[in-house]
């Protein structure tokens, strides 16, 4: 039977067409069922910034025009959310410290993953610059507000998750936005979703979707920059689609990526890896982190170079974090080496004798100690500073030791807070001395100390005692026992939260006058615009505390080595410095660090003096 468009009557009348929403008719649909496209000219500009998208990691230092900022957004806020919820809430970060602490999670975060790695994996994940944190002039984090209850979201009851997936078809809109606009952006998951919830304060219940940097990008990458580094490829469109049904005999995932990855995280992390922010902490800066400008400058310049950029490695980072603090200019520096004695070394925690501390340092002060050989035949000049050794003041070395009553760190304080104050203070001075003539260089000297260090590393980098003990300058079986029991005592009198966002209290309870001296060190040269190379545990336990409280420290350290104390790894990993060398040293004095320099020293002038290309 033929269907007629007349009615009983024998009419046909006009379709109401509604004035607001879809006009259009059957017919119309029917007549032309691709009606609804928008053109082979969309299409293929859709076509061409899909393809074109990058995941940015390298940006200029220019700003962002706030209108384009708000551009870009509003992409976002009209993507498609599950019921309509519009779940996403966008947090634009142009705050220094806050993008300092964000940057430092993900370098933290960066060493935890690569220790998990195969070795020959690990060093190429080390070698690839995974964000931009730091550079990009804008973060957007795009949290997603998760306390609706799902059944209250249609079509939320039955996929839980489908909030979440709104807000990253949010992201994908303000990547392709920006990438059409020439601005790049870079998703970085690199962190712990607890401390980034933790750092930009979200109530239970928000939860992000990770970092976004946003910026002009520094590189123009024509395909994915993973492939590009080798790291892994495009699948076949073939591969990933299947027909009606999940393919038998598929391989099993993953089918490419991280060969050998790290489990997932299983530990409880800490609610903040950060202290407290406290403007009368004898440890608190106004420093930023090097201005991007500089940083950019500074790899602008090893780009011109006349070998394959980022040929020296691990020493090609050290030395761009260099070039931006300082400059290239940079050629010889200071072995700062501090020592003090130690209470606590009568509990048998040392394989010497406490003199061994006045018997080293006054060789210091001679110039024949190790650390101080080391550093003349480096070229580098000397300060030695005695912070607290038994008897007369040490002849020939700068001084600054504790008045009060000392304490062995197990049952009492360390220290008094005033000493604690004005050991911070006389190494702050000293370090913004010492950065006038070029890299800093720390070390210590006190017989004991390791264990001290190691308190120090169960307090500010959550450490358990037994990971945190390691031979020092050479313990037996029965001492290392020994420490774990007396730092696991040490740890009952400590209330450790409360301690560890107080790095200041760390160094009086746990401490001692050298971490205290060289921590002010620390943030006097950083101050200064030196940086600092570390050396051994005991040096970077200090320096820890300093980045605590000042995430902007951080870009002003070079680790100069990887120690044979295990508990030193850790404590890198947690201001997420990878160190330079490893010649599993067990010396201190600065050894590692002197070492390092001359290396430092020595790609510098590579640096100024090498072939370019333009
Ligand atoms: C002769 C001598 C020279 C040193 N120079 C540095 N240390 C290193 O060992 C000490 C720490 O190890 P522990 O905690 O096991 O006592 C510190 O003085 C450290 O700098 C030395 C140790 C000795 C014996
Ligand atoms: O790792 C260190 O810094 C260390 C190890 C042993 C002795 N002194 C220092």
């Amino acid at each position: 039977m033929t269907q007629t468009n007349r009615d009983v009557t024998g009419s046909t009348w006009k379709r109401p067409v509604p004035v607001i929403g879809d006009a259009t008719s059957a017919a119309e649909r029917g007549d032309q069922v691709s009606g609804w496209s928008l053109g082979e000219e969309a299409q293929r500009s859709l076509a061409e910034v899909i393809g074109a998208r990058r995941d940015i990691r390298r940006f200029r230092p220019d700003e962002v025009p706030a209108d384009l900022v708000r551009t870009i957004i509003e992409a976002g806020h009209a993507g498609p959310s599950v019921g309509q919820s519009q779940p996403w809430r966008f947090i634009v970060v142009r705050d220094r410290r806050t993008r300092e602490r964000a940057a430092l999670m993900a370098d933290r975060e960066r060493l935890r993953q690569a220790s998990g790695l195969t070795p020959e994996r690990a060093a190429r994940l080390l070698d690839l610059q995974l964000e931009g944190i730091r550079e990009a002039p804008v973060g957007l984090v795009v949290a997603c507000d998760r306390r609706t209850p799902a059944s209250g979201v249609l079509g939320r009851n039955t996929f839980h998750d489908a909030d979440l997936w709104s807000c990253a078809c949010a992201i994908e809109n303000m990547w392709l936005t920006a990438r059409a606009h020439g601005l790049g952006m870079g998703w970085v998951t690199l962190m712990r979703p607890t401390e980034l919830a933790g750092l930009l304060g979200l109530p239970e219940g928000v939860e992000t979707l990770g970092w976004l940097c946003l910026g002009w990008p520094d590189e123009r990458p024509p395909y994915p920059g993973l492939e590009r580094k080798a790291w892994s490829a495009r699948l076949p469109l073939d591969q990933v689609i299947a027909e009606d049904r999940w393919p038998l005999n598929a391989p099993e995932p993953p089918l490419s990526g991280l060969a050998g990855a790290a489990p997932a995280v299983t530990s409880v992390p800490p609610e903040t890896s950060f202290a407290a922010d406290d403007p009368d902490s004898p440890l608190w800066s106004d420093l930023a982190a090097p201005d991007q400008r500089q940083v950019v400058r500074a790899r602008d310049r090893a780009d011109d170079l006349l070998t394959p950029p980022g040929s020296l490695g691990k020493l090609d980072q050290a030395l761009d974090r260099i070039v931006a603090v300082c400059g290239e200019e940079v050629s010889g520096g200071t072995l700062v080496l501090v020592g003090a004695d130690h209470p606590l070394a009568a509990l048998g925690v040392s394989a010497f004798d406490a003199s061994v501390t006045r018997e080293v340092m006054s060789a210091a002060v001679a110039g024949s100690a190790v650390g101080v050989v080391a550093a003349r035949a480096a070229h580098l000049d000397v300060m030695v500073v005695d912070a607290g050794i038994a008897g007369e003041p040490l002849a020939g070395a700068h001084t600054v030791t504790p008045l009060d009553a000392r304490g062995d760190v197990v049952n009492t304080p360390a220290l008094s807070r005033a000493d604690t104050d004005r050991l911070i203070k006389a190494g702050r001075q000293w370090g913004a001395e010492a950065a006038t003539r070029g890299l800093v260089c720390l070390g210590e000297v006190g017989v004991g100390n390791t264990t001290v260090a190691s308190a120090l590393a169960c307090v500010l980098a959550g450490l358990t005692p037994s990971e945190a003990v390691g031979i020092g300058a050479g313990s037996d079986a029965a001492m290392l026992e020994r420490k774990v029991d007396l730092l696991a005592a040490t740890l009952t009198r400590l209330d450790l939260p409360a301690l560890r966002r107080d790095p200041v209290e760390a160094l009086r309870q746990v401490g001692g006058p050298e971490f205290a001296v060289l921590a002010g060190v620390v943030l006097g040269a950083a101050e200064a615009g030196a940086v600092v190379v570390l050396d051994g545990l005991a040096t970077s336990v200090a320096a820890l505390a300093v980045v605590a409280v000042n995430p902007a420290v951080q870009a002003h350290l070079v680790a100069g080595q990887a120690s044979r104390e295990f508990a030193h790894g850790r404590v890198l990993t947690e201001m997420g410095l990878e160190p330079l060398l490893g010649l599993r040293l067990r010396a201190g004095e600065g050894v590692g660090a002197v070492l390092a320099a001359q290396t430092l020293l020595t790609g510098l002038a590579i640096r100024r003096q090498a072939g370019r290309t333009r």
